[in-house]
């Protein structure tokens, strides 16, 4: 196709019709976040550039199937729910998710992104609830943290460090005072799941008197390890 005409093409591209690869679209008690425990719509995008070593979504690194936001939003609609969160692998390595974000905004959903941290966030929706990592030397991807994003949230935003140890739990609380992130948003503090004891993190918190949030994953206290849940 002539160059000029894939630009009027795209010009005039309806937002619905722009296709993402998604891994998964299922319904389910929120797991995560201050939002635990609301029956919530998840759409899992497909891919990541990291590899976190305790990565619990390694399925949605590959395969999936091509969808128009158009054929998302009609599957989403399905569950009659308020509140979706668009997750991964990483949502942000895919284009498309954006328009997406902004759609479902538009469309009438509470919607939270949940997001490695290192991808560029500047740009998002400002309507959407940013749930942002910040990676542990223990995930063995901190060199992929984008420290700049901290400049983009806001107090609905949340930012979750993901523990596998107490040398990675001493490391959080020096990064929580040294980038003062409790004036910033929320503080989620996880356990990896299975690796660390949530009752040995839960003392250390509070030993520390330090004002962040412990997360346990409800979803796998309830099911236990499975997609789609
Ligand atoms: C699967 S990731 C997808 C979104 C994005 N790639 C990210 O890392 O934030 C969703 C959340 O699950 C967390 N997570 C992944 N594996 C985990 C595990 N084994 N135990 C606890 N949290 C885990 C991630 O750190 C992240 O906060
Ligand atoms: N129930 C449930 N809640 C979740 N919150 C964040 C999830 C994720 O994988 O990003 C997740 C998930 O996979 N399941
Ligand atoms: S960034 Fe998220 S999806 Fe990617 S490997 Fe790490 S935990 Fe898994
Ligand atoms: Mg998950």
């Amino acid at each position: 196709m002539h160059s000029l005409s894939l630009l009027r093409q795209h010009a005039t591209q309806k937002p619905e019709a722009e296709v993402l690869r998604v891994s998964e679209i299922f319904y389910s008690i929120q797991g995560e976040t201050s939002r635990t425990g609301l029956p919530t719509v998840f759409i899992r995008l497909t891919g990541c550039p990291l590899r976190c070593g305790y990565c619990d979504t390694e399925y949605a690194f590959s395969g999936g199937e091509n969808m128009s936001i158009a054929d998302v939003l009609n599957k989403a609609s399905n569950y009659a729910s308020r509140y979706i969160t668009v997750t991964g692998g990483e949502p942000l390595a895919q284009k498309a998710c954006s328009t997406l974000l902004k759609v479902l905004c538009d469309t009438g959903y509470s919607v939270s992104i949940e997001t490695s941290g290192a991808l560029d966030i500047s740009k998002l929706d400002k309507r959407v609830s940013k749930i942002m990592d910040i990676k542990t030397p223990g995930s063995g991807e901190v060199a992929k943290n984008r420290w700049s994003n901290l400049d983009y949230l806001t107090d609905q935003d949340e930012l979750k460090f993901v523990l596998c140890d107490e040398a990675d739990y001493r490391w959080a609380v020096d990064v929580f005072y040294e980038r003062c992130l409790h004036q910033i948003c929320p503080v989620l503090f996880s356990p990896v799941y299975g690796q660390l004891d949530p009752a040995k993190l839960a003392d250390w918190i509070l030993k520390d008197r330090l004002p962040v949030r412990l997360q346990l994953q409800l979803h796998k206290i309830l099911w236990g390890e499975v997609a789609g849940r």
